[in-house]
């Protein structure tokens, strides 16, 4: 088994059924292009390029009419649902559309189809430390600015102390029945969570902080979307410098 192999794959849910209303626009940003490609596909290879991960969840806005187009380029197993209101309800509804054979007390992997430049030695060091932990693992960066607090009139309340302050980004990889429980008792409890950690934390429940890169980024603006392509452009650039023109160009890939 190589390194990069991790025993058994897991299956991975994408939420995927967002507006994309602060980027503005009416094309869902996930199927903005980049390189030729929806962002979407992008994130789907990210995920499908690494061994351990069996198939993906997609989570689609209820009548969806772009993904058809770009279901054949995901690059491995894809399942789709329809999502919900939010984001959990989204989450909750890939969760519970996984095959059967999918056990309870399987990990899967959460991802927002708004990261695609997640790097394989990230998601390898999550599915590493994330599977011998109790309870699962998210990937995050560590706060590195100075924070403030802004008052109403745009002035400084404040500055946060940012000591063991880290950013959630995902994947975050929990148990199956145990994340549809929380997310569950969250959604019934009228709590937004933002993320499926926060929804393990509301049962008492403390995930492990796996350190991610800090360009895993979340495409939420059109200067994401900016920084996304000159990220991919360089990847490029890189693999033609090493010799590897024929390289698929999948995000994901090293650096
Ligand atoms: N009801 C929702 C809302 C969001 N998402 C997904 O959750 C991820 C992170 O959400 P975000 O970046 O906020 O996307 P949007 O909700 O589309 O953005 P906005 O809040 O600007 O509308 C995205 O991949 C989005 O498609 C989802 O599946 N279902
Ligand atoms: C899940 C997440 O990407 C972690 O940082 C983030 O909470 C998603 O937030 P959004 O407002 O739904 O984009």
């Amino acid at each position: 088994m190589t390194p990069d192999q991790v025993r058994g794959g897991l299956w991975a849910v994408v939420p995927a059924a967002g507006r994309g209303t602060r980027f503005g626009g009416d094309l869902p940003k996930q199927y903005l292009p980049v390189a030729g490609e929806p962002l979407l596909v992008h994130t789907l290879r990210a995920l499908l390029a690494h061994p351990g991960v069996q198939g993906v969840m997609v989570v689609l806005a209820d009548g969806d009419p772009h993904w058809p187009r770009w279901s054949e380029l995901a690059g491995g197993p894809v399942l789709t649902c329809t999502g919900g209101a939010a984001r959990a309800d989204s989450v909750l509804a890939g969760l519970e559309a996984l095959p059967r054979e999918v056990r309870a007390d399987e990990f899967v992997l959460v991802h927002d189809a708004a990261r695609p430049n997640l790097r394989r030695e990230d998601l390898q060091r999550l599915l590493e430390r994330g599977r011998d932990d109790p309870v699962g693992a998210i990937l995050a960066a560590p706060v590195r600015d100075t924070l403030k607090r802004a008052g109403d009139d745009g002035g400084i309340d404040g500055t946060e102390p940012r000591e063991r302050l880290w950013r959630a980004l995902t994947p975050q990889l929990f148990r199956r029945l145990q994340l549809s429980r929380a997310l569950r008792a969250a959604i019934d409890a009228g709590v937004a969570v933002t993320d499926e950690a926060m929804a393990m934390e509301r049962q008492g429940l403390r995930p492990l902080l796996v350190e991610g890169a800090e360009d895993n980024l979340k495409v939420t603006t059109p200067a994401d979307l900016a920084l996304f392509e000159f990220l991919l452009q360089r990847r490029g650039a890189g693999n033609r410098e090493k010799g590897m023109e024929n390289a698929p160009s999948r995000a994901g890939g090293a650096p």
